[in-house]
């Protein structure tokens, strides 16, 4: 039986957070550093994994940055390789990396939805196949988290949010989620989303900008997510707490799916 106490503790444990050098991805690592892991952040452009490598030593957790375009085989082969002579398993893989294109659904050009889907799927379905092979190899279970988003599962009025390519990765993630969640139960890797609403991030600014009041009529709580409002949900899917939870899709979106 575990204590309430330790139903968070992530001591000892190994996690890679695609995109974690900046905005969520960030939030995430952090809030798993402070829980005790150490962790690999990987984006494609290092120096800002970097930047966040020296927070993560400085909660005394150790921290590899590493360069890496998630939607190219050999660049994941390199950071679960990396991944493996540093730290020599890996517990827990969050999907975060995610990229958006927006623009009216009858001008979506096709090489920018190609992008999207690259980006976002085929990401994460690289980065779940490559690390979930090491984690059925090792025979000890994992977690694996992605990123959705509440686009993936309604749609959006295109005076909220106008990213057809952006709607649709989300929700195969979503379906990917399912699917590994029950291929992969016989190994005990439980697999999870986190579909958070709106969040204000490099990514989300200007949407927020453009189509915030008509966001925030649509918004129970009415307001965006706020910074450490994913970080104890992103926990929670990694930790002992939810050891009986697998291919759940977690809104973390004020209320905005419900209404
Ligand atoms: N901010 C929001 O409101 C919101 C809402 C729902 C879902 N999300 C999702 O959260 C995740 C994080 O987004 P964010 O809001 O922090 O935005 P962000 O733009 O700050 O972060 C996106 C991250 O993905 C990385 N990335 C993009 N393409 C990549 C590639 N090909 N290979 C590797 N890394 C790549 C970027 O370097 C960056 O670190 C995304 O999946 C996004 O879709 C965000
Ligand atoms: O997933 C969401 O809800 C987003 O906030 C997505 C991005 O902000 C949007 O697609 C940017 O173009």
């Amino acid at each position: 039986m575990v204590h309430a106490r330790d139903l968070f503790d992530l001591t000892g444990k190994v996690a890679i957070i695609t995109g974690g050098g900046r905005g969520l991805g960030r939030e995430i690592a952090l809030g798993y550093a402070e829980m005790g892991a150490d962790v690999v952040l990987c984006s494609r452009r290092v120096e800002n994994c970097e930047q966040v490598a020296e927070e993560v030593r400085a909660l005394g957790r150790k921290a590899l940055p590493l360069a890496c375009n998630v939607a190219e085989p050999e660049n994941v082969r390199r950071v679960v390789d990396e991944s493996l002579r540093t730290f020599g398993h890996i517990d827990i893989l969050v999907n975060n990396s995610g990229a958006s294109w927006g623009t009216p659904a009858v001008d979506m050009p096709l090489d920018a939805w190609h992008k999207v889907m690259e980006t976002n799927v085929t990401g994460t379905f690289l980065m779940s196949q490559a690390v979930g092979r090491h984690m059925i190899e090792r025979g000890q279970g994992g977690r694996i988290v992605n990123i959705a988003s509440v686009a993936g599962l309604v749609g959006s009025p295109p005076e909220v949010l106008d990213a057809v390519g952006y709607s649709a990765s989300k929700g195969a993630i979503i379906s990917l989620t399912r699917d590994l969640a029950v291929k992969w139960a016989r190994y005990n890797i439980l697999v999870n989303a986190i579909a958070p609403g709106f969040f204000p991030t490099k990514m989300s600014r200007v949407i927020l900008e453009r189509n915030g009041d008509t966001i925030l009529r649509g918004t129970p709580l009415g307001r965006f997510g706020e910074e450490g409002e994913l970080k104890g949900v992103a926990i929670f899917l990694a930790s002992p707490a939810s050891s009986y939870v697998t291919g759940h899709v977690l809104t973390v979106d004020g209320g905005s799916t419900v209404m």
